[in-house]
């Protein structure tokens, strides 16, 4: 058993309390407090745990010591919503729409017929490019979702590869009705919550559907309830992309059947945000405004949430549709300039709250106990992910 101190934090953001619980369900507390800020700090770190967290005038001996010279340190971020096994290029899409073309989930299609197109070890390469780039910018857990194979073979495939990088892999069978399956829908589904999902369950940890009324490609809320109770039957938790393009069934799926996350969140009503707020300790409103930022749609109303005390998470939803960047420091920095967020609320968000929205307590904290997934700012302190956007100041910490 070896250990590391890690030395020359100017500031520890921990994202823990004192005793190093992770106070994130006590909504009473300003999202400031929550941040558990320690200046001059240190963190041992054994066996990629957490062992000790305090003043660096007070660290204990360890094996080995690396001196980050000044910086800070945040828990590594938590993307809880990426699809990040795609091939193809989508940027004629993007140029339409910043045009004026708006987004209905049609061009999913063509990321469909890219990714079964390509071989194993070609999606297996983007996907390791896309999972090095994310860790080189501060994300240490990362979600992923299928959903751009629409074949049981292609989504097997697709999960697969994905739990090549991460535990955390979501079957979306149910991402759009498939072009080939488009005169019948009610078979797709039939395959998705039978077929489909038996072969894909075991590779995954997670049953995701795109329930969006507002498009022909999608789900509506009884199909995506149909989808949902298949995969929860099958042994997995419920994730939900609801609300993102206009008003919709989503969210209240999401909250009456007990989903860990609804993802979007634009178009929500006063009943939903009551919903959200009344469920805040089982369902997570997952932001993810880098959506927005690419589609030139509205962005989310994170303040009305934060307000009503639902519990709020930021995520990349890096895809090749509507946001190709897996930076979490961008998405930080959207979350402050457009959502309104303080900067510790965007950082909590992004940390803690991906952790709840995977109902994770080991990640996204840095508290005696947890994974030792740390970031490195180079920066004196949090603010700096807003204040210098596009700038690559955050990195995952490399201890060995
Ligand atoms: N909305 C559904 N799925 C993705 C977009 C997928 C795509 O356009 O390729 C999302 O979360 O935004
Ligand atoms: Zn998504």
């Amino acid at each position: 058993m070896s250990s590391t101190v890690v030395t020359g934090i100017s500031e520890l953001v921990t994202c823990a309390g004192p005793d190093g619980a992770t106070p994130v369900t006590d909504r009473s507390l300003p999202a400031a407090e929550r941040l558990g800020v320690v200046r001059d700090a240190a963190v041992v770190v054994e066996d990629g745990r957490v062992a000790w967290v305090g003043p660096a005038v007070e660290a204990p001996a360890a094996d080995d010591a690396l001196d980050v010279g000044g910086r800070a340190v945040v828990p590594g971020f938590v993307d809880s919503h990426s699809h990040l096994v795609f091939a193809g290029d989508r940027s004629a899409e993007f140029a339409a729409r910043m045009a004026g073309t708006p987004y209905d989930g049609g061009g999913i299609g063509v990321s469909v017929a890219a990714t079964r197109a390509a071989t194993d070890d070609e999606l297996r390469g983007l996907l390791a490019a896309r999972v090095a780039d994310a860790r080189a910018l501060g994300t240490t857990t990362l979600e992923v979702k299928g959903g751009y194979g629409l074949t049981v073979e292609d989504e097997v495939r697709s999960l697969r590869l994905a739990r090549e990088v991460t535990d955390e892999t979501t079957f979306l069978g149910a991402h759009v009705v498939p072009p080939e399956a488009r005169e019948d829908r009610a078979a797709y589904l039939d395959l998705v919550t039978g077929p489909m999902l038996a072969a894909c369950a075991p590779l995954a940890r997670w049953v995701d559907v795109f329930c969006e009324p507002n498009s022909p490609h999608a789900f509506t809320g009884e199909e995506a309830r149909r989808v949902l109770l298949a995969g929860r039957d099958a042994g997995l938790g419920l994730r939900v992309h609801g609300n993102q393009l206009g008003p919709g069934p989503g969210a209240r799926l999401a909250v009456g059947l007990g989903a860990a996350s609804v993802d979007h969140c634009t178009f929500l009503d006063d009943t939903d945000v009551d919903d959200l707020a009344a469920a805040a300790d089982t369902t997570v409103a997952t932001l993810l405004p880098g959506v927005e930022f690419s589609t030139r749609m509205p962005y989310p109303d994170a303040r009305r949430l934060l307000a009503a005390g639902v519990s709020v998470a930021l995520a990349s939803d890096c895809n090749p549709g509507t946001c190709n960047t897996a930076s979490m420091p961008f998405v930080v920095a959207l979350a402050v300039r457009e959502l309104r967020m303080t900067a510790a609320e965007a950082l909590v968000a992004a940390t803690v709250g991906g952790a709840r929205a995977l109902r994770r307590d080991d990640v996204g904290r840095v508290a005696v106990g947890a994974r030792a997934d740390l970031a490195v700012l180079d920066a004196p302190g949090h603010e700096h992910l807003a204040y210098r956007p596009g700038m690559p100041i955050a990195r995952a910490l490399e201890l060995d």
